[in-house]
C-alpha cells in the first residue's frame, strides 16, 4: 500500500506537475490525504476559489459502457451506421477503414489469443464491454502502478465481461487476473465520459485516476467537464478553505436521500458519510417546505409543458418529485389519501413512462410505480410501506 505522500508524487507527475529530471514541483493547492469518508481523498493545502480549475484529468484506460446494449465503432463510437464490419483478427466492431488502421493496438492483444470460436460466433457486445479492460494490457509501468493504486471492488460480479470473453479465447490466467483487476477498478472509479452535444455516439466510461481518488458529497464542492480530447476538467463549485476535502458527486443531486443512498449503496458499494446524509431534516421536510417542495414542482412542470417539453428527462424527475412529495403527505395524514391518491398514482406513472429503462432515473421509480402506480391493488397500508425503506 502506497502512503499519502507517495501517491502524491505519482499524481502530481501523471499530471505533469513533476518533472523528475529536474526535480521541478509545480505549485498545486491540493493533496492526496486520509479522508473522513473513507480511505484517501483530495484535501486542499490553500484556500481556494469558486470555478479555479483544480486539475486536468486524462484517462488511464476508457471503453463503451457495460450498459452499452447498442453495437457501435469500437474507435470512433458511432452507432447507425450501414457499413459497420467486424475484424476478421479481433472481432471488434468497426466502421470504416480509417477506424480500421486504428484499432491495431487493440487488435494486437486480441488476435495473439486462440479463438475457441469462429469469428463470425463472437458477440460483438462482449467485445465492446470487454475493451476497457483489454485496454489495461497496454498501459506501461508507472501507468500500472497508479491503476493498482486505486480502490477497487472485489465482488465477484466485478469483472463478468471477461467472463464472458473467456467463452471465446483462451486467456492466460496472468491476463485474466489483470483484465479482471482493470473491471474492478473501473467499477469502483470510472465516470461516464460525456458525449459531444448532438452526436451520436456509444457512451464511453474512463479511468481517470486522479478524479478517481476524490470521494463523494452529496454537497459536493467540485464539478467537471470533458473536452474534446476525452480530458477531465476539474474545477471548485465554491470556495474551499485550506483542510477541507474536496468532493464530487457521484449520484443525482436533486434525488432524494433515500434514492441517493440506495443508488450508492447498489452500484458503488458504500452507504454515503457525507452531511447531507447525515441531515435528518432532509428525509423529514417540515410541512412548510414539504409545500414549497410541491409548488415549485408545479410551477416548473408548468413551464416546461408550456415550451412542449412534457415528456424531457427533466419532466421526468419533476413528476417524480411531485408524486414523493404528495405520497408523504398522504403518508404524514392518512386522512387526506383519498382526495390526494389520483394524483399520486398519475404524477408516479408519468414519471415512470418518460424515465423507465434510463439508468439515471431514481432507483426505487420502478418500485414506486409497483406501489404506488395506478394498477397496485394491494391496501393502503401495504402500499405506503415502501416509503419506510
Ligand atoms: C472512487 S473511490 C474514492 C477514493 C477512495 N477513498 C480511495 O481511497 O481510493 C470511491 C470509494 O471511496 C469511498 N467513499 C467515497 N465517498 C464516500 C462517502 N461519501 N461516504 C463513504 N465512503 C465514501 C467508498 O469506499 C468508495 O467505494
Amino acid at each position: 500500500m502506497l502512503s499519502s505522500n507517495q501517491l502524491t508524487q505519482i499524481v502530481h507527475k501523471y499530471l505533469g506537475l513533476y518533472n523528475s529530471t529536474d526535480c521541478i514541483q509545480q505549485f498545486c493547492k491540493w493533496t492526496v490525504r486520509e479522508s473522513t469518508v473513507g480511505g484517501r481523498g483530495i484535501i486542499a493545502t490553500e484556500d481556494i476559489p469558486c470555478g479555479e480549475v483544480l486539475f486536468v484529468d486524462r484517462p488511464l484506460i476508457f471503453g463503451p459502457r457495460c450498459g452499452n446494449v447498442i453495437r457501435g465503432c469500437t474507435v470512433c463510437s458511432k452507432f447507425e451506421d450501414d457499413g459497420f464490419f467486424k475484424c476478421s483478427l479481433c472481432a471488434l466492431l468497426l466502421c470504416s477503414t480509417e477506424c480500421q488502421d486504428f484499432h491495431t493496438d487493440d487488435c494486437n492483444i486480441i488476435a495473439g489469443w486462440k479463438k475457441k470460436v469462429d469469428i463470425e460466433e463472437i458477440d460483438e457486445i462482449v467485445m465492446s464491454h470487454a475493451l476497457a479492460a483489454i485496454r489495461a494490457l497496454s498501459l506501461n509501468q508507472e501507468q500500472k502502478q497508479f491503476m493498482s493504486a486505486l480502490a477497487a471492488h472485489t465482488l465477484p460480479q466485478h469483472g463478468g465481461e471477461i467472463i464472458k470473453l473467456k467463452q471465446y479465447f483462451e486467456i492466460p490466467e496472468e491476463i485474466e487476473k489483470d483484465m479482471i483487476f482493470a473491471c474492478q477498478a473501473l467499477d469502483t472509479n470510472a465516470f461516464q465520459i460525456a458525449t459531444p452535444y448532438g452526436k451520436k455516439e456509444m457512451s464511453l466510461r474512463g479511468l481517470y485516476p486522479v478524479a478517481g481518488l476524490m470521494n463523494h458529497s452529496c454537497l459536493p464542492n467540485a464539478t467537471y467537464s470533458y473536452n474534446d480530447e476525452r480530458q477531465m476538467i476539474v474545477k471548485t463549485s465554491r470556495f474551499i478553505a485550506a483542510g477541507t476535502e474536496i468532493f464530487t458527486c457521484y449520484s443525482g443531486i436533486l434525488w432524494g436521500t433515500t434514492t441517493r443512498r440506495s443508488y450508492l449503496f447498489k452500484t458503488k458499494h458504500f452507504w454515503c458519510k457525507c452531511e447531507r446524509c447525515a441531515d435528518p431534516t432532509e428525509n423529514e421536510l417540515t410541512e412548510s417546505r414539504l409545500s414549497l417542495k410541491l409548488v415549485l414542482c408545479r410551477d416548473i412542470l408548468a413551464t416546461l409543458a408550456a415550451l412542449g417539453l412534457e415528456d424531457s428527462h427533466l419532466c421526468g424527475l419533476l413528476f417524480y418529485h411531485l408524486h414523493a412529495t404528495l405520497a408523504e403527505r398522504a403518508r404524514r395524514h392518512p386522512d387526506l389519501y383519498d382526495g390526494l391518491k389520483s394524483e399520486i398514482e398519475s404524477t408516479i406513472e408519468r414519471a415512470y413512462r418518460i424515465l423507465r429503462g434510463d439508468i439515471s432515473a431514481p432507483v426505487d421509480l420502478e418500485l414506486r410505480y409497483r406501489y404506488l402506480g395506478p394498477d397496485c391493488e394491494k391496501p393502503q397500508q401495504e402500499r405506503f410501506s415502501i416509503l419506510s425503506i
